[in-house]
């Protein structure tokens, strides 16, 4: 498996392109398919490239969206990923897709994760994109090398689509899709921005212990874009 690298001399122009190609992508999911599906990351790096992509004009009628990842806290906190890609994606043409959000009323996430493993039955498998992200201790969705969980998080034979993760060195309980969810992905890209991402990235790429940096995982399971812009 490998590490297809798409370099952008600027993040304007790189969420120009990206959010061309995950549109072009969609449609050709609804297309074959009647629908398609777009799994998204949280954090601070997507927020430009969603506004871009929102205005695509693509069928977002036939689109199911839904989050990589949550941290466990309700949407008026600055910290929830469903607010975000709420005020960031489902505005402009894309206000018309179809969004399942991850947090629920459940105040453990260990007692949501039947209930979105049900919910995740609804949207097409496997996904039409995935986009990742990656933070600077090598963690992808939130599947944290700092975890208790990471080791079934990692695990290819993990019956359950999501774990509840509880990191040691980041704020908040998540709720993540396992990593063999997360491969059931046509097209999988790795969204990153600045070159502090980059070098980790490099580090990541120079030895293969999943477990020390989950990004590696994915790596080493299945074809990845990087989409980077200094
Ligand atoms: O909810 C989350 O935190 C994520 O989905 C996570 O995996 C994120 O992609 C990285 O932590 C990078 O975050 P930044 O884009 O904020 O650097």
């Amino acid at each position: 498996m490998a590490l297809i690298e798409t370099n952008f001399d600027s993040v304007e122009a790189l969420n120009k392109a990206f959010s061309k190609d995950v549109a072009q992508r969609l449609s050709q999911g609804i297309q074959q398919n009647g629908r398609a599906s777009l799994v998204v990351s949280g954090g601070r790096t997507p927020a430009a490239m969603f506004n871009q992509l929102s205005k695509q004009p693509i069928d977002w009628q036939n689109v199911d969206i839904t989050l990589a990842d949550e941290r466990w806290v309700d949407q008026d906190d600055a910290a929830s990923n469903e607010a975000m890609v709420k005020r960031e994606l489902l505005i402009n043409e894309a206000n018309r897709a179809n969004f399942y959000g991850l947090k629920t009323s459940a105040s453990d996430a260990n007692n949501a994760v039947e209930e979105l493993n049900q919910q995740l039955e609804k949207m097409r498998t496997p996904f039409d994109v995935l986009i990742l992200g990656m933070g600077e201790d090598g963690h992808t969705a939130s599947l944290f090398p700092c975890s208790e969980q990471i080791k079934q998080g990692l695990d290819t034979q993990e019956p359950s689509d999501y774990i509840a993760v509880t990191p040691t060195t980041a704020p908040n309980q998540r709720m993540s899709l396992t990593l063999k969810r997360l491969l059931q992905s046509k097209k999988v890209f790795l969204h990153l921005t600045g070159e502090a991402k980059k070098a980790v990235l490099s580090e990541a790429l120079k030895n293969d212990d999943p477990l020390e940096m989950p990004i590696r995982a994915v790596i080493n399971q299945t074809d990845v874009e990087l989409m980077w812009a200094p």
